[in-house]
């Protein structure tokens, strides 16, 4: 972004042009084009004051042009508002993204937008923190031209052809905000309900709303002081000190390296110019359908002819609705279909997602690996099973990775990318690669049961069980985890998501066994506390809404709405009397901490084992699949805010009064970590590298 400082009759450009290098911000400093320099926030100040630089600018008596190339956003944005006027090239982004970092645009922006385009429009930018394009910006009335040319040389010129006009009815600080059609004061309530439902507890957003009614109310200056007011409490709010570092979080787990050395750096991946998928269930088609949507031409192949027939239509359709959804054509040339395996010989890499079964992925890798190009890529989207026994099944072991989707995997971000020890660095970097053509977060992850996200998941779901036992409700744990920021408790998902999924994973691992109801035997299995409580509901075919039973009650199959279920607190108590448990009050922060501590607990060893690079992939992990709420970070941040101590003296806590559930038990690396005077969670991958040679 340039600006224009008028000289005498001369205008001259001033030096911070689209292609010149950003300039940080501290609170008051010059922002550049993307905006403040986030890494430098709490720092000291430095540079010129940001808002008195801005009305100083906009008070002048010369035409202020501001040319903008590449990105305006945030300070960068506000910047250009307090000019005069505003040029754009026709590839500019601009934008108020400050809700994205849990704060909102407070060097003027939240009180010159709504008055420069209308508070409905300003609403929309401020709130989504979307960016724009410079058409859009110009149909908004953001910017006054758009050029394909020389942007500086449009600005000098346009400056020159306003040279002499008067400069009040230009100074947007002085504009009251347009009107709106109909009543203001419902149109904020109105937008604040939806604010408030959508935000699901961060705050950032209702903020960025009480700045924008502040615009549409207050004078200029009164609404800078509400501005100020309520940046100084996000500001200072752990929600966008969460908000920040995710930011960077995603940009570190790109950066991805493994404990054999390879690097994102030194691994150049291979061309993928076709891709297979195999196995047309609900994975498969969510997966053809996010390769369509990146551009990919793709073969899906479903050997069951009904269920290739159900996929065509059902994958039309998914493409359709979202092509609408973007105003784009449906991307339906790019899909072909087969019931025959040999349609994948000419692919460059092949995407399994047939049912969870080794023996049949075995089966499919040993097709695969003699239908397929030599140096195809062959990757599993399994989401537990081992990756090596699959790839063992292959002639070039190095060419298999996991690629874990999760559901609906055109629409979920996360992908867990899994490196067996003999995944080649290049397999690993051409499935990350594909990963961020897809639009996703890949995080490159070991090899182990569970990988990271079910593995920590099992410490967590395990609580959620002990807890029902002890004598919490369905409700009370969902409402102490929603309260939290998921937007739906543990026993709501799994009803939503189907018990029958988690009990054929127990059955397959020897957890879930027939017939052993009563007895001492009955909650324990293989030498540890166990809970049969989703088994013994699954006995019943109460596998959740698609049988209108579960944990909830949902008044008929495929019911969306959970009612609390009487005849499940018989049951509960029933239980509870049968295996002589007492049943006592549990308390919201007994929840929290049993189900959150267990499943960071599980976080810390997968670090130890060297399984995820560092707590930036795990909160990634989190935060893009497992619904953890974005403004808390991330597990492993949270546990950082929460105090490592804090963590380590409540699992002490919680392990002693249950001494047979070894989840509980502090990891020997939270131990270290509290030891070693409990680092900020951005210097724990030095840390765990300096305990690892200390072993
Ligand atoms: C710009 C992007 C869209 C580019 O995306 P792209 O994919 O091309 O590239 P990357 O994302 O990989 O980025 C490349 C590289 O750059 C780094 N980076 C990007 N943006 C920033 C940034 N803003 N700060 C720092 N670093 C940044 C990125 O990390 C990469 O580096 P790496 O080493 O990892 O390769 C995309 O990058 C993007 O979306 N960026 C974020 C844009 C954004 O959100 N900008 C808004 C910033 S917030 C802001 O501007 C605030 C303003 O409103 C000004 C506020 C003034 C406050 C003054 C008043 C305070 C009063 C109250 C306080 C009182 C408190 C008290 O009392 O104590």
């Amino acid at each position: 972004m340039g600006g224009f400082c008028g000289n005498k009759n001369i205008l001259a450009p001033k030096k911070c042009s689209g292609e010149a290098r950003h300039r940080g911000l501290t609170q008051n400093s010059a922002p550049g084009p993307k905006g403040a320099d986030i890494k430098e926030f709490g720092d000291s100040e430095s540079g010129p004051p940001l808002i008195p630089m801005i009305h100083a600018i906009e008070a002048g008596n010369k035409p202020m042009v501001a040319a903008i190339e590449g990105f305006a956003l945030g300070g960068g944005l506000e910047l250009a508002l307090g000019c005069h006027y505003r040029i754009a090239h026709s590839k500019a982004r601009l934008g108020l993204p400050e809700v994205t970092l849990g704060l909102l645009p407070a060097a003027g922006g939240s009180q010159r937008l709504p008055r420069l385009i209308g508070v409905p429009a300003a609403l929309d930018l401020i709130i989504t923190g979307r960016h724009v394009t410079a058409a859009e910006a110009l149909q908004l009335g953001i910017v006054d031209q758009v050029t394909d040319h020389h942007t500086v040389d449009a600005a000098v010129k346009f400056a020159l052809s306003v040279a002499g006009r008067p400069l009040d009815a230009r100074r947007i600080s002085s504009y009251s905000c347009p009107p709106v059609s109909g009543d203001l004061d419902a149109l904020f309530e109105e937008v604040m309900r939806k604010v408030r439902r959508g935000a699901r507890g961060a705050i950032a957003p209702v903020a960025c709303v009480q700045a924008v009614r502040a615009a549409a109310t207050l004078p200029y200056a009164r609404g800078m002081e509400r501005e100020r007011e309520l940046m100084a409490t996000l500001f200072t709010s752990g929600q966008a000190r969460a908000l920040q570092y995710s930011f960077f979080a995603q940009r570190a787990v790109s950066r991805w390296s493994t404990p054999s050395g390879a690097r994102w750096d030194a691994s150049a991946p291979k061309p993928v110019r076709k891709v297979a998928v195999i196995g047309l269930g609900t994975m498969g088609r969510g997966i053809a359908v996010a390769l369509a949507q990146a551009g990919f031409p793709v073969v899906s192949v479903e050997t069951q002819e009904k269920q290739l027939t159900e996929a065509k239509r059902a994958v039309s359709q998914m493409l359709e609705r979202g092509a609408k959804r973007r105003g784009v054509a449906a991307p339906l040339d790019k899909m072909s279909y087969s019931s025959n395996i040999q349609a994948v010989a000419d692919v460059d890499l092949v995407i399994e997602a047939v049912f969870e079964d080794m023996g049949l992925k075995k089966k499919i890798f040993q097709q695969l690996s003699a239908v397929c190009k030599p140096d195809a890529l062959l990757c599993t989207n399994t989401s537990s099973l081992d990756v090596d026994q699959l790839a063992s099944q292959t002639r070039n072991p190095e060419l298999v990775v996991g690629m874990h989707f999760f559901a609906p995997a055109h629409v979920m971000k996360l992908l867990e990318v899994v490196y067996g020890p003999r995944s080649s660095p290049q397999a690993l970097a051409t499935a990350m690669q594909l990963g961020k053509k897809m639009g996703k977060v890949s995080v490159a992850v070991g090899n182990c049961p569970g990988f990271v996200g079910n593995r920590m998941l099992k410490a967590y779901v395990e609580q959620a069980f002990f807890l029902l036992e002890e004598g919490a409700t369905p409700e009370l744990v969902d409402s102490a985890l929603e309260e939290f920021g998921f937007s739906m408790g543990f026993f709501k998902v799994s009803d939503l998501s189907g018990l029958d999924v988690g009990w054929k994973v127990r059955k397959e691992d020897g957890l879930a066994l027939p017939g052993v109801s009563t007895g001492p035997s009955a909650r324990i299995r293989q030498g540890r506390r166990y809970s049969p409580l989703g088994d013994l509901l699954c006995q019943r075919g109460r596998f959740g809404q698609k049988t209108g039973s579960g944990w909830y009650q949902y008044g008929k199959p495929g019911g969306r709405v959970a009612t609390p279920d009487p005849w499940l607190h018989s049951f509960l108590e029933e239980y509870r009397a049968q295996h002589g448990l007492v049943p006592r009050r549990i308390d919201p922060q007994e929840v929290l901490e049993r189900c959150l501590y267990a499943l960071i607990n599980e976080g810390f060893r997968i670090l130890e084992d060297g399984i995820a690079a560092g707590p930036e992939d795990i909160d990634c992990i989190y935060v893009f699949g497992y619904g953890w709420p974005h403004y808390r970070g991330g597990p492993m941040f949270y546990a950082a805010m929460v105090g490592l101590p804090k963590v380590l003296e409540r699992l002490e806590h919680y392990y002693r009064a249950h001494p047979d559930v070894p989840d509980l038990q502090p990891c020997s690396l939270l131990r270290r970590l509290v030891a070693s005077g409990s680092p900020p969670v951005q210097k724990w991958k030095e840390a765990i590298k300096k305990l690892h040679s200390q072993l």
